[in-house]
């Protein structure tokens, strides 16, 4: 079964909503230009309360490493995900498991994914405006071609509306969402997120 990264948390009222949801993973973003940042501590006041076998991951861009390490330990995050260009070597001395995103604009975008050895390779839609939260939809043939280098989870322009189509036709190892749930930046939307998840997790209706 596809797993569901809910990403963009900033309060406890939307963690708990979308763990209830049935959302495997919650993300943060630690980027101080994204209209979903989130500070440290209050971050990890949100991530104290929740329940055990839901991943905390942390979101960071062009972070220093001291930095990300740091935050792991301070939240107690599960997972780090690097959503600039992070190098390779950079993503060995991150003392979490690592999900590296691709930003994608053709084929030729996936060539540097096999340097990295990491947990899963996230691809998202390339923008030249933001690093992510767009959402805006690649061609996701670049995502079926890159499952044979690793785990992939799919993002970028995700919604309720075309989950299931995402799902059948890629059949990634998971699919992350960040403004295809949103009420408004930052803040999620229970029904769509109730939607979505039901929707990547039971695309064909029985
Ligand atoms: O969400 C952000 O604001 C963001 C900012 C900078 C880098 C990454 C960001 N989000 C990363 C995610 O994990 C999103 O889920 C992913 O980019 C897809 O976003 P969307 O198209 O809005 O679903």
């Amino acid at each position: 079964m596809t797993k569901v990264k809910i990403c963009g948390i900033t309060s406890e009222q939307d963690a708990l909503m979308a763990v209830d949801a049935g959302a495997d993973a919650l993300g943060f973003v630690f980027f101080d230009k994204s209209p979903r940042f989130i500070g440290v501590e209050a971050a990890a006041r949100i991530i104290e309360k929740l329940p055990p076998f839901v991943q905390v991951v942390g979101l960071f861009v062009n972070e220093d490493l001291d930095v990300v390490n740091s935050t792991a330990d301070c939240c107690g995050l599960d997972i780090v995900q690097l959503h600039g260009e992070e190098s390779p070597e950079f993503c060995r001395l991150v003392r979490r498991r690592v999900m590296k995103a691709f930003r994608v604009r053709g084929p030729e975008s996936l060539t540097p994914l096999a340097d990295y050895r990491v947990a899963a390779y996230l691809l998202d839609a390339y923008s030249p405006h933001a690093y992510g939260g767009t959402g805006e939809v690649f061609d996701w043939e670049c995502a079926i071609a890159a499952k044979q280098q690793g785990r992939v989870v799919l993002a970028g322009g995700l919604t309720p509306e075309n989950i299931a189509a995402a799902v059948t036709r890629v059949q990634p190892y998971g699919v992350d969402v960040s403004s295809g749930v949103e009420a408004s930046p930052g803040k999620k939307d229970p029904d769509k997120v109730r939607r979505f998840i039901q929707l990547a997790k039971h695309p064909h209706p029985i």
